[in-house]
């Protein structure tokens, strides 16, 4: 990406704010203006004081001339205070407000991605988190930089520039020619540090990454006293990017003495340069001072442009990761336009094959028919694609061919918020969000009353235990046990109340007493529904209307319990062995005594 794609993408972005960008810019350019004031006072003022020596006058005389340089000076300053703050604050703003838009932009966009997006390695949370983030703060820079600074630097030197060559064209031209070998430097420095810049950023993202992922594990990390081996390797990513930060900082060091250097032989050169004028009575004593500061005017913005430079470069490296998430149109998920008020949930797969965008090939050749409210069980061993198919019911990823049809129509078809307001989900490990329980449950339904997040949270079991607790309803939600959260899922079930309900694994993390309560509670809800369960649980596989029995991605066989048992096949060995480890045998002889 070049810097012309970077500021035609930023474009949109710094549009709102261009009367403000304006406005800034005056304010700053009339600060380049006030910023000459100093050396010209000065110049007058040692000339002036020179003349009134020479004349013999004393101070009494002079104070005429001290009150005029006190008045001017201070004039100045209280005008440059205002322009810095004005200029400041204005270009504060700008620059929250873009960063602001920035931000949101990639959340909404990345809001609409699908599941493949998400799961991809490139996109891991921390990566993704960082490539944003940096994105924004970069960008949001290079706007600061290039639209508020570069242009009153630059005219803060030119105007600089103008009135040294028009003291004396030698003395301006002494300060002109500087400035090429001071470009030519920043320029080799930006090119060394083109190749860090990359590294650094790969870096940076592997860092938050791992730090993210330390503090997700801790517990296993505890558990299996892995905190030394942790350690080193987060230690081994950190080293690796100290390594490129201080290789950066020798470069800049280096390069920055460098131009220091050039700059000090520019103050030497004008220093012999005017004294040599003065002694040769060209020039006034005062003109010292005057060049001298007038070449700080010309020298302080070119040392600043580096800064931008170097911006620019870093702006680079960050924004074409940055406009890489937004412009994964691929990735958004397309919504057919077919809507239906409620759906009834008959599905049938014909020949339906997946693969998940890692390459995982997770099912083959599959043909179901799932009949609407009716509950169907997907039973199988672990990784046989059970899971997977259901991502494909809930269209969370589509078929890589085959037909997958719900009530008739492709699932394509269907417009995907109209398609999931039907669906509801309870998983395994269910997602609480960072809020209180009533936040979590209201998740269902956003504009549940009261009473109809407690008679949902009745229907789940959860509303004594939540009773219970010091601050009822407006508890956190994340400090609840495994099975209290899984319940806060159930609640939201009830709360949205859809036709059809995908349950994988949901009583896994209840105890015996709450798995029969939620049992009787989803054999209610399941009345006129259409429900597809995935379960290791006998009770909820026997109950079934139908059974569907899945091996690495395929079916291979499908009835009711009993036909399935009687086919004393895959189906048999699985029930079998789950009834082997219930210790049956043992539980009966114990009931019967
Ligand atoms: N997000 C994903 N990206 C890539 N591959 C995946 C993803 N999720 C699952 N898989 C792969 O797809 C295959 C089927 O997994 P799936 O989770 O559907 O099995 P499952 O029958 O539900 O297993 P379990 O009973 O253990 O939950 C596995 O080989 C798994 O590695």
């Amino acid at each position: 990406m070049s810097i012309w794609e970077v500021f035609k993408r930023l474009r949109p972005f710094v549009r709102p704010y261009r009367k403000l960008i304006l406005f800034a810019l005056v304010l700053t350019l009339v600060g380049a203006l006030t910023a000459q004031v100093n050396p010209i006072v000065l110049r007058y003022t040692v000339d002036t004081i020179e003349e009134m020596q020479k004349n013999g006058w004393g101070v009494a005389r002079g104070a005429g001339l001290l009150a005029l340089i006190s008045g001017i000076l201070f004039l100045k300053e209280i005008l440059n205070s205002l322009i810095v703050f004005g200029q400041r604050f204005y270009g504060e703003k700008i620059r929250i407000s873009i960063s602001g838009d920035l931000a949101d932009t990639a959340v909404g966009r990345i809001l609409t991605y699908d599941l493949g997006f998400f799961s991809s390695q490139t996109n891991e949370k921390g990566k993704l988190q960082s490539r944003i983030d940096r994105g924004v703060e970069y960008l949001t820079r290079l706007v600061q930089s290039f639209f508020i600074d570069l242009l009153p630097l630059f005219a803060n030197s030119v105007v600089a520039l103008v009135v040294m060559f028009s003291a004396n064209f030698y003395v301006g031209l002494v300060a002109l020619s500087i400035l090429p070998l001071y470009f030519w430097v920043s320029y080799k420095q930006a090119e060394k540090l083109s190749g860090v810049r990359r590294t650094l950023k790969g870096q940076r993202e592997d860092k938050s990454n791992g730090l993210i992922n330390l503090i997700e594990s801790i517990q296993v990390i505890k558990s299996f006293v892995r905190e030394p081996y942790e350690a080193t390797k987060q230690f081994r990513v950190q080293q690796l990017l100290m390594g490129s930060l201080l290789k950066t900082r020798q470069t800049n060091f280096f390069f920055d003495g460098l131009k220091s250097f050039l700059e000090q032989i520019g103050v030497v050169l004008i220093i012999i340069l005017t004294a040599y004028l003065v002694l040769d009575q060209q020039m006034s004593i005062g003109a010292i001072m005057f060049h001298i500061l007038l070449f700080n005017n010309v020298s302080a913005p070119i040392r600043q442009l580096h800064r931008i430079y170097d911006e620019m470069n870093d702006a680079l490296t960050y924004s074409e990761s940055f406009f890489d998430v937004l412009d994964r149109k691929e990735a958004v998920e397309h919504s057919g336009s077919y809507q239906v008020a409620e759906l009834a949930g008959a599905y049938e797969l014909n020949d339906v094959s997946f693969t998940y965008p890692n390459g995982n090939k997770a099912l083959f050749n599959v043909f179901m028919t799932i009949p609407k409210n009716q509950t169907t069980a997907l039973v199988g061993l672990s990784g046989a694609g059970k899971s997977t198919l259901i991502n494909l019911l809930s269209r969370f990823y589509l078929p890589d061919s085959g037909e997958l049809l719900l009530d008739g129509q492709p699932i394509a078809a269907f417009d995907l918020p109209n398609l999931r307001r039907n669906l509801g989900m309870v998983f395994q490990k269910n997602h609480i969000f960072k809020g209180s329980i009533e936040e979590n449950i209201r998740y269902g339904k956003m504009e549940a009353t009261q009473e109809e997040i407690q008679e949902a949270a009745k229907k789940a079991y959860l509303h004594e235990q939540v009773m219970a607790l010091p601050k009822q309803y407006a508890s956190d939600a994340q400090m609840l046990s495994g099975g209290q959260q899984q319940r806060i899922a159930i609640a939201r079930l009830f709360l949205k109340n859809p036709p059809i309900i995908f349950l994988d694994e949901p009583t896994a993390s209840l105890d015996a007493i709450a798995t029969e309560q939620i049992k009787n509670s989803l054999d209610a809800i399941k009345e006129g529904r259409t429900v597809v369960i995935i379960s290791h649980s006998l009770s909820q596989i026997i109950d079934a209307d139908q059974i569907y029995v899945m091996e690495k991605g395929r079916v291979v066989e499908n009835g009711t319990h009993q036909a399935l048992y009687e086919q004393n096949g895959v189906y048999r060995k699985i029930f079998e062995a789950s009834a082997r480890s219930l210790n049956l045998d043992k539980m009966l002889e114990s009931m019967r005594k």
